[in-house]
């Protein structure tokens, strides 16, 4: 299936990415849809932060095309135009506070960036708004990160993504570190801030359980581009190996068992997305 550019968050074509004489990305296609929640898997060191860092302009390709929210990475803004960056959120691994400052002054820290003029009182307000919206109790907004569990810490840098209101939401490796209920937890908010909020997010995983509970479809990094896109049965109809395995192996099956779900046989040629359909 074709998306017009207008149904699109995301548009990746022809990517490369390269450090001195090694390619991380060659050829690298992906379109990510408006409103949904895909995950992007791989193998570890097939570039998957690299890539997410290329969408949100920390690293200049080598060549290729990126469109974020119908605007051209690396090209000038029209004047009047909202910084792109003002347009989405980003929840770095690790959370990526800083520490000497609060929760709440970490939130406030991209409202100062982008609206220096507003009344102090209105960015405190907004940021305990946002932090409340994380399931965080009260009172973590006047704490350090050092005095936070690492779920709390997780939790504290998605309030400062959402600092913005932004339409796209990226998270690397959200789950990494929490034990299961923590993360768990982190899904459900993930998918009732999606759905409530209208957010498209792009999240780089290791954690199937994630895969399964919350993305609407998952994008797999191999032989440095993305091989294939899909929903989990679509992609276990893959003959690739690392696909195989990867949904296939004994912890793909026992992510899919307790959801109660047995393999879905779905014919080869069926449903899978090429990533980048209009390059197809
Ligand atoms: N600034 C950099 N300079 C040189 N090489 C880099 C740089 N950033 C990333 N790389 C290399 O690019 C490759 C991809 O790294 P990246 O962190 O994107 O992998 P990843 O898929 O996110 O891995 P993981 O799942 O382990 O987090 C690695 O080989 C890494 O060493």
């Amino acid at each position: 299936m074709s998306e017009a550019p207008s149904d699109l968050a995301i548009r990746i074509e022809d990517l490369e990415n390269r450090f001195g004489d090694h390619a991380v990305h060659e050829g690298l296609n992906l379109d990510v849809r408006r409103g949904e929640i895909i995950g992007v898997v791989g193998g570890s060191g097939t570039g998957k932060s690299v890539l997410m860092r290329s969408v949100i302009g920390l690293q200049t390709p080598s060549h290729g095309r990126i469109e974020v929210l119908g605007r051209e990475m690396g090209a000038p803004r029209a004047p009047g135009e909202a910084d792109i960056r003002s347009r989405w959120g980003v929840l770095f691994q690790g959370g990526a506070l800083f520490s000497t400052l609060t929760v709440a002054e970490n939130v406030e820290v991209p409202l100062k960036e982008f609206y220096p003029d507003m009344d102090p009182e209105l960015r405190h307000e907004i940021a305990r708004y946002k932090v409340s919206l994380t399931g965080l109790p009260d009172n973590a907004a006047a704490k350090y990160p050092s005095e936070l569990s690492g779920g709390m810490k997780k939790r504290a840098g998605l309030a400062r993504a959402l600092a913005l209101d932004p339409e796209l939401l990226f998270l690397d490796e959200p789950t990494a570190g929490l034990d299961p209920i923590g993360a768990a937890a982190f899904d459900s908010l993930t998918r009732e801030l999606h759905e409530t909020l209208g957010l498209t997010v792009f999240l780089i995983t290791h954690d199937l359980d994630t895969l399964h509970e919350i993305c609407d479809r998952v994008a797999v990094l191999a032989d440095k581009r993305v091989i294939a896109v899909g929903t989990i049965p679509e992609l276990m109809a893959s003959d690739h190996p690392w696909i195989h395995e990867y949904f296939g192996g004994p912890r793909g099956r026992s992510a899919l068992m307790s959801r109660g779900g047995e393999q879905t046989h779905v014919a080869k040629d069926d449903g899978l997305d090429s990533p980048n359909p209009a390059k197809a």
